[in-house]
């Protein structure tokens, strides 16, 4: 990639470069990219595209350390229920679904906004369900330094559903525990309580 001035610059030739392929795209699969409907498609999409990977150019490291406050709370913090929209790097296709995370303070808790923010920092790339988890995993773990961390992520692959083997109900489940949740009783109480419905 050529070297930009600035994020600005950076933005501007992307786009025209990812939006020429697209409309490239648009033309081999037998469309007329100059039809009414289609002429400002490369654009769109060069933007959409770029949006749903915008998290190779943040830095969830620097989230996290930016809302990270001295506290002696020392029990289990869990956010579940979090929206997940990512796309899978072998078809490009979305992939998306929920996650539920946990961490146990050790001296710091975080602003929990930041945690669904770093979700999408990951999720905003091309990526694998496996890694997405461990990534966010690995994020926490090293950042915060808690006495334990925990992430769970349900998705549906629309690679799966709208093309390939076509199943439309499966779920995949991916998981990561490390520190306090290796232990089976802690680990235990957590996957409790994003299973109960408590409203
Ligand atoms: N482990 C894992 N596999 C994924 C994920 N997203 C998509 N895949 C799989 O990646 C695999 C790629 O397999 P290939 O055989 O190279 O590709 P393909 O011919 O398009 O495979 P089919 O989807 O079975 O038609 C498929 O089995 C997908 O279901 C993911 O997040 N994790
Ligand atoms: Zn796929």
């Amino acid at each position: 990639m050529a070297p930009y001035q600035n994020l600005e610059e950076y933005n501007i030739n992307v786009t025209n470069e990812v939006k020429d392929r697209f409309s490239k795209i648009i033309d081999e699969i037998g469309e007329d990219v100059n039809r009414e409907g289609l002429q400002k498609t490369p654009e769109r999409a060069a933007k959409a595209m770029l949006f749903l990977t915008q998290g190779y150019r943040q830095d969830a490291e620097e989230i996290l350390k930016s809302a990270m406050f001295k506290e002696d709370y020392d029990d289990m913090v869990i956010i579940k229920d979090i929206e997940v929209y990512s796309l899978c790097e072998h078809h490009m296709l979305p992939f998306f679904g929920k996650a539920h995370i946990a961490y146990i303070p050790n001296g710091h808790i975080v602003g929990l906004s930041k945690i669904p923010r770093i979700v999408d920092v990951f999720a905003r790339r091309l990526q694998v369900q496996e890694r997405l988890t461990h990534d966010i995993l690995e994020c926490i773990n090293d950042t915060l330094k808690p006495q334990g961390v925990a992430v769970v992520i349900e998705a549906s692959h629309m690679c799966m559903m709208m093309r390939g083997v076509q199943k439309q109900n499966s779920v995949t489940t991916t998981s990561g525990f490390r520190g306090q949740f290796e232990k089976i009783e802690t680990r235990n109480e957590f996957l409790k309580l994003i299973s109960s419905d408590l409203s």
